[in-house]
């Protein structure tokens, strides 16, 4: 058995139904914090703490260059991936700053770009290629630039137990890795790419017809039986160290908070590849691109917010951070009936 298809425990179901317990104690009528309540018991459940905190959180943006690039299928050039891993690291990227409020620990893989990157701190710099093959012609990898993919995930998560963190963000960068995820998702899902495509960065209404001509017919090029022969047809590296990272960080019981449409695409093939990773992802937000909502549903995933963001590299999860500490300081400082002298419910 290859280590990714190693089963990950469940969260315990003993700190879940104590968390529930607390929960209808404190003074408030039930449920009325929302899915803050549900939120705060899977992390006590996960972390196996009375107290969940959420203290220490490691993200690691991965990073990668993509052949179907060449097609046309992005409002943006390709030199911008390896130009934004430097502004990830330089600290004026959207993910830098929400990094640096909620004083998470960010790091940046260089999965495989176009070009050269002078080293920086915070930079994990093992590129597989310079950037997968254009999956419209051929596989966007080989079968060991996969199972290279799914290591540098391995290795992220890794780290982020060294550093005792109490929740991993999985991040992502790679201009035209919306064709990748909606190629991905399609063929996993079994539904027609026009269901999930979108503007990604922002192409118009002709190019957006353009890019799902190609991914429709690039889809169509191969007969693919397994969430891994995705992966490696669509790829892109970034995607699936992203499904290598959740399924390490749920093997090793930490917590993830789930991203945009190209992270819960990777999600989506995390769980496809083994189902139990799916009690460890928390998902962040719903997001604007038509496949995110898609994806959402087929992993029947509650978000937190719905505010029409489509950023990626994180940033979704990032701002949910402050959801979930407000849930976890709810749940861990709020007075009981009994202690407040406050009145229960009528029976
Ligand atoms: O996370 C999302 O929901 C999301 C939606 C649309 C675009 N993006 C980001 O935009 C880039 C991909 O868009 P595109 O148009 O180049 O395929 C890539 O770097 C992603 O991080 C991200
Ligand atoms: C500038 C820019 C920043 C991004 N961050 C994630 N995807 C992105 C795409 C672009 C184009």
């Amino acid at each position: 058995m290859n280590w990714f298809e190693q089963p990950c425990r469940l969260p315990s179901v003993e700190f879940f139904e104590q968390a529930q317990a607390h929960q209808s104690n404190l003074t408030k009528p039930p449920g009325s914090l929302g899915q803050l309540e549900q939120v705060a018991c899977q992390l006590s459940a996960m972390q196996e703490r009375q107290s969940p905190s959420l203290d220490r959180i490691h993200i690691s943006i991965f990073a990668a260059d993509h052949g179907i690039a060449k097609q046309g299928v992005s409002a943006f050039p390709q030199s911008v991936t390896l130009q934004m891993i430097s502004n990830f690291l330089a600290g004026g990227a959207a993910i830098s700053v929400l990094a640096q409020q909620m004083q998470a620990e960010l790091e940046v893989v260089n999965c495989g770009c176009n070009g050269e990157i002078s080293d920086a701190i915070g930079l994990i710099n093992k590129p597989i290629a310079k950037g997968t093959a254009d999956f419209s012609i051929q596989p966007a990898m080989a079968e060991d630039e996969l199972l290279l993919a799914l290591q540098l995930g391995h290795e992220a998560a890794d780290r982020a137990h060294q550093q005792n963190s109490d929740l991993f963000i999985g991040g992502e960068m790679g201009i035209a890795n919306t064709s990748s995820a909606t190629a991905l998702a399609a063929s996993q899902l079994g539904l027609p790419v026009a269901d999930l495509v979108g503007p990604g960065t922002g192409v118009d209404a002709q190019q957006l017809q353009h890019k799902r001509e190609v991914i429709d017919r690039a889809i169509a090029r191969y007969d693919l039986a397994t969430p891994l022969q995705r992966l490696q047809t669509f790829g892109g590296f970034e995607i699936a160290a992203l499904c290598g990272a959740y399924i390490r960080a749920a093997q090793i019981g930490i917590p993830v908070l789930v991203d945009g449409f190209i992270s819960s695409t990777a999600a989506l093939m995390a769980v496809s590849i083994n189902s139990s990773v799916r009690p460890w992802l928390i998902f962040s937000h719903a997001g604007a691109e038509p496949g995110h909502q898609v994806v959402l549903r087929a992993l029947d995933a509650s978000p937190l917010l719905s505010i029409g963001m489509r950023l990626g590299e994180g940033s979704g999860a990032a701002v949910v951070v402050s959801l979930l500490r407000s849930a976890v300081e709810l749940h861990n400082s709020m007075a009981t009936f009994a202690d407040a002298g406050v009145d229960g419910k009528a029976s």
